[in-house]
């Protein structure tokens, strides 16, 4: 007599709801296990072998693959307005490159015009990313003034909207003085909010402008000349010690030579809280001072040891976070400053090719171990921005943002396959090893065998809580060891009958 099949319920047929992850490495930043996978409605609900899981479940075989955490890229600006252009990838685009690069998160900066109130930029921007995004994003808000409407706004965005970050310029016309820059730590600390730093001394930078192009020197090498490595280093110094007069903690984006990444080193070894970020961009490229489209800022260096020596400082956690800094023009945008390297919009593109460079210059060269490839694009993003453990592990209860990745197999970058809006890509031609054959965004299977299948507005909002315990109470940081193995919750599809899925 045939065993009575039990009717399942149609919310849980869809076998899409089910996922099995079976015979992969899962990597996390602190080991790498061979635990078997199951995801039910966009959570992991199991690890560990032999699981007992519900029928109807899809099984995919990651034999020889590691599984990962979705990269979460902490640096985008997507779709924004700066120099006199707007960047080409929307929320939509850019979102559906990180997916296929591998990355399951990306953190937007808000950038209010000069004067405008940070709140309303804030609603614009929800406006802008809400229903286009295909993976889950969060948002920093920067601050390109200062007065006392700001430090009401920061506070409810903190209080009520999930924000727990800010970014202040020490350049550009919006940049902040000294004591504005001291206003805005204080207030980041009193309201348990992270203070990011884009670290140029922007007055020099704007002496050292208008003096090359009086030389006439007006062709794309003025922009490095203009802003040189000891331009960088000394603002990364002075936020430091301004950051130090408050005991606020501090996120130096950007960081683009040794000597920036020494200085953060000091500040840290004498008890300071400071991480430091390195955009993919400064890691898989040796700077061409001549080439308009590589023209970001801080600049992509041009000494040839530089990527080396920042991927040192990622590897010895002097530094912790890999961003894109995905600020990408077409070269027909580019070609605003064409007689004026001041006027050629700042940005490159690197959110789709971000893990894959970092795997390639860190994981294949040797320098970083799988491990530490997740920690630096995507567990201390989750930590410092206050998402961990629900983002940047695998673990039971957290969210099923997972990468399947080959790293036997290679790519080809070029603007001619990715999938960014982008005319042209800074990597063309690279080769790099590390490939995601799946990428699962909340449980669902977005990139499949290679294939990509985003779904615009899959994505949701998520809020960063202020104190994040990895930044305001360090030691609190283990009491969030996730669960690494055995089950979630007791509802897992009581209703239909459970398999078990033979090794
Ligand atoms: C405003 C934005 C422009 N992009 C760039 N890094 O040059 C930034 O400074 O991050
Ligand atoms: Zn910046
Ligand atoms: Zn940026």
């Amino acid at each position: 007599m045939s065993t009575p099949v039990k009717k399942v319920p149609i919310h849980l047929q869809s076998a899409q709801n089910r996922l099995l992850i079976k015979h992969g490495k899962v990597v996390n930043e602190d080991d790498i296990t061979e635990d078997d996978i199951y995801i039910e409605d966009g959570v992991i609900k199991q690890l560990g072998r032999n699981l007992i899981i519900p029928g109807g479940t899809r099984v995919i075989d990651a034999r020889g693959k590691y599984v990962l955490p979705g990269g979460i890229d902490p640096h985008t600006h997507f779709e924004m307005e700066f120099m006199g252009a707007k960047s080409v990838d929307d929320f939509y685009q850019g979102t559906k490159a990180a997916v296929a690069g591998g990355t399951t998160m990306i953190i937007d900066f808000v950038m209010p015009k000069k004067g405008e109130s940070i709140l309303d930029a804030f609603y614009e921007y929800r406006q802008k990313g809400d229903d286009k995004v295909c993976c889950d994003y969060g948002l920093h808000v920067a601050l390109t003034h200062w007065n006392e409407q700001v430090r009401r706004e920061m506070e409810v965005l903190c209080k009520e909207h999930g924000v727990n970050s800010f970014k202040v310029f020490m350049a550009y016309g919006f940049m902040l003085n000294d004591s504005e820059l001291y206003s805005v730590f204080e207030t980041c600390q009193k309201l348990g909010a992270v203070a990011q730093v884009h670290a140029e001394n922007g007055a020099i930078i704007a002496k050292n402008v208008e003096r090359l192009l009086a030389k006439g020197i007006t062709g794309p090498e003025g922009h490095e000349m203009s802003r040189p490595e000891e331009v960088e280093a000394e603002a990364v110094n002075r936020a430091c010690v301004i950051a130090k007069q408050v005991n606020a903690p501090i996120y130096i984006l950007n960081v683009t030579t040794e000597e920036s990444g020494n200085i953060i080193r000091t500040a840290r070894s004498k008890g300071q809280t400071v991480f430091g970020e390195v955009r993919a961009g400064s890691i898989g490229l040796i700077g061409d001072p001549r080439n308009a489209n590589m023209i970001t800022a801080p600049a992509i260096r041009s000494r040839p040891e530089t990527p080396f020596q920042l991927l040192g400082l990622l590897a010895s956690d002097v530094l912790q976070v890999t961003g894109s800094d995905n600020c990408t023009f077409n070269k027909s945008q580019k070609e605003m400053g064409k007689n004026d390297f001041s006027k050629i919009p700042n940005g490159v593109n690197g959110v789709e090719d971000r893990m894959s460079v970092i795997w390639e210059k860190g994981v294949q060269s040797g320098m970083i171990d799988p491990c530490r490839f997740v920690a630096i694009t995507s567990t201390n993003a989750a930590k410092i921005f206050n998402i961990y453990p629900r983002k940047g592990c695998i673990a039971v209860g957290s969210d099923a943002d997972l990468v399947i990745w080959d790293p036997t197999k290679t790519r080809t970058i070029s603007a001619s396959t990715h999938h960014q809006a982008v005319d042209f890509n800074i990597f063309e031609g690279m080769v790099c090893h590390g490939v995601p054959e799946f990428v699962i965004v909340n449980g669902r299977v977005c990139v499949d065998d290679g294939q990509l299948r985003v779904v615009q507005g899959h994505g949701h909002f998520v809020e960063t809580p202020v104190y994040a315990p990895f930044v305001y109470d360090p030691e609190k940081i283990a009491d969030l060891k996730p669960v690494r193995n055995g089950t979630h919750d007791d509802n897992l599809s009581e209703h239909v009958h459970k398999v078990t899925i033979e090794d």
